[in-house]
């Protein structure tokens, strides 16, 4: 078992450490000192990784899928009882709040148990009229990729579909939030997940990606986080053509229509925007108000973000923690700079706070140029821009002009206008009257520059299978 403080790979069902190994550092966002450290996978460690996953890949691919399934359910009954000090580890390690690692890791255990209950039937034959079917099959091993913001959920969402289709899965775990990938490939080991169907390795990023994905032993690349990332793993995956999953970036519109419900959408937009201080790749990150609305829109919003409160992850008071490291703060100010210079207005926060820790405010920018960079990057942290709008075409047009196409808000309750909304705005999806949307039982995936591939629901399943037709059978015995 790993020691919570020195995270170990788990490789062929045994936990590796030391050695030749270096050790990277886990640094505790919100007091900038030194929390664990984890192991760097090296060559070797990668080629037994490959080595045990292909070992494993026909013993697991023929296991009966309800023996899967069972698996799946007890991992997630045993990480069930692990919220509790795992979500204080998280929320030390990335500087989000108790509260929120909990109800992250309550996330993590749904979506094991979805795709343990679904894993028999995604795994059966599907008729398709006299003498013809189609047979899903485990495409096999797969390489995962996880980044550090929900780890907890985001490592589900690729090994639980993964597993219940029959894959052997690589997971690479993210080095600033080691603690959540132990614990979840712990509760598999535990519920009995045979040798080498799960691995984990930890390391320097792009080493282990250009090792794994050159191996034509991998069959499925899945992936969260940058767009840059994103395309140089897809760059790297093409030479195998192994199969890419990837949910990139996001800069998700909310169009606050003329006759919303303010009540509603501030706290709605408020709660979803500073979670994880900001970074979601589906937060919301451009306000678009109704021109009779925006006044007192924004006054309300401002109200609201000035009223967040800002602390240590631990403290129950805490609404929101540190950002996840000193990269995020640097992009912070570079964005608030560009937009400043570029005769953006501050309307509240802007500027660090005081240390130690890598704290930013709810910031919300306001006449920000349709050329400033926080219009066109990814923010992935506290900020907002709030810009009103004259007719509904204009908000559809500003809504859409960004590269990026995850998730788009929408506040109204006329008919027609949410059918014009969901038809019109580019994004995998759209929330109506309310922010969020990710769900076990759902697809999720993006547009444009945010990736392609579906994560969740029955897709989810189907992204590890190969769909096999199958035309002129005698019978489907
Ligand atoms: O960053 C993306 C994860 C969002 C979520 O599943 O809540």
């Amino acid at each position: 078992m790993s020691d919570a403080r020195s995270h170990e790979l788990f490789i062929n069902g045994k936990w590796r450490a030391g050695g030749s190994r270096a050790t990277l550092p886990v640094i505790n966002p919100a007091t900038e000192k030194v929390l664990a450290s984890v192991a760097s996978a090296t060559v070797s460690d990668l080629d037994e990784t490959l080595a045990s996953a292909e070992c494993s890949r026909k013993a697991w691919s023929s296991r009966p899928a309800k023996e899967r399934a069972e698996i799946l359910v007890a991992a997630a009954r045993i990480l069930a009882t692990k919220i509790e000090a795992a979500a204080r580890e998280l929320s030390a390690e990335q500087g989000k709040t108790i509260a929120e690692a909990t109800g992250e890791y309550a996330r993590a255990v749904e979506t094991l148990e979805w795709n343990g209950r679904h894993a028999e039937e995604l795994s059966a034959p599907i008729p398709m009229g006299p003498n013809r079917m189609i047979v899903p099959e485990p495409l096999g091993v797969v390489a995962a990729f996880t980044p550090w913001n929900y780890p907890a959920v985001l490592i589900a969402r690729k090994l639980a579909p993964a597993l219940a289709a029959g894959c052997p899965v690589i997971l690479k775990g993210a080095e600033e939030t080691p603690s959540v990938a132990v614990h979840i490939v712990e509760s598999l080991h535990e519920a009995g997940i045979p040798e080498g169907v799960v691995n984990l390795v930890f390391g320097v990023p792009v080493h282990i990606s250009r090792h794994l994905l050159s191996s034509p032993i991998v069959k499925v690349l899945t992936f969260t986080g940058s767009t840059a990332v994103g395309k140089q793993l897809a760059t790297l995956a093409a030479n195998n053509l192994q199969r890419c999953i990837l949910e990139l970036g996001g800069h998700s519109p909310v169009v606050v229509c003329e006759d919303a419900d303010l009540a509603k959408a501030i706290p709605a937009i408020s709660e979803y925007k500073f979670e994880c201080a900001g970074q979601s790749c589906n937060a919301p990150s451009r306000i678009l108000v109704a021109r009779s609305l925006y006044e007192q829109f924004l006054s309300r919003m401002t109200e609201a973000a000035r009223k967040i409160r800002i602390g240590q992850p631990d403290d129950p008071a805490t609404e929101m923690g540190p950002m996840a490291n000193a990269r995020r703060i640097e992009a912070m100010q570079r964005l608030t700079k560009d937009a400043v210079d570029r005769g953006a207005r501050i309307e509240t926060g802007g500027t660090r706070l005081d240390g130690p820790g890598f704290y930013w405010p709810p910031t919300i920018l306001t006449g920000v140029p349709k050329d400033a960079r926080v219009l066109h990057e990814e923010p992935f942290g506290p900020i907002l821009t709030v810009a009103p709008f004259d007719t509904l075409e204009e908000a559809i047009e500003e809504a859409n002009a960004t590269e990026y196409g995850l998730a788009a808000y929408f506040f109204t309750d006329a008919a027609d206008t949410q059918r014009k909304l969901t038809n019109s705005l580019s994004a995998g999806a759209v929330s109506v009257n309310y922010l969020k949307g990710v769900s076990a039982d759902a697809p999720y995936g993006g547009i444009k520059q945010s990736g392609y591939g579906y994560e969740g629901g029955e897709q989810g399943v189907r992204s590890f299978q190969i769909l096999k037709m199958v035309n002129g059978l005698s019978s489907f015995g």
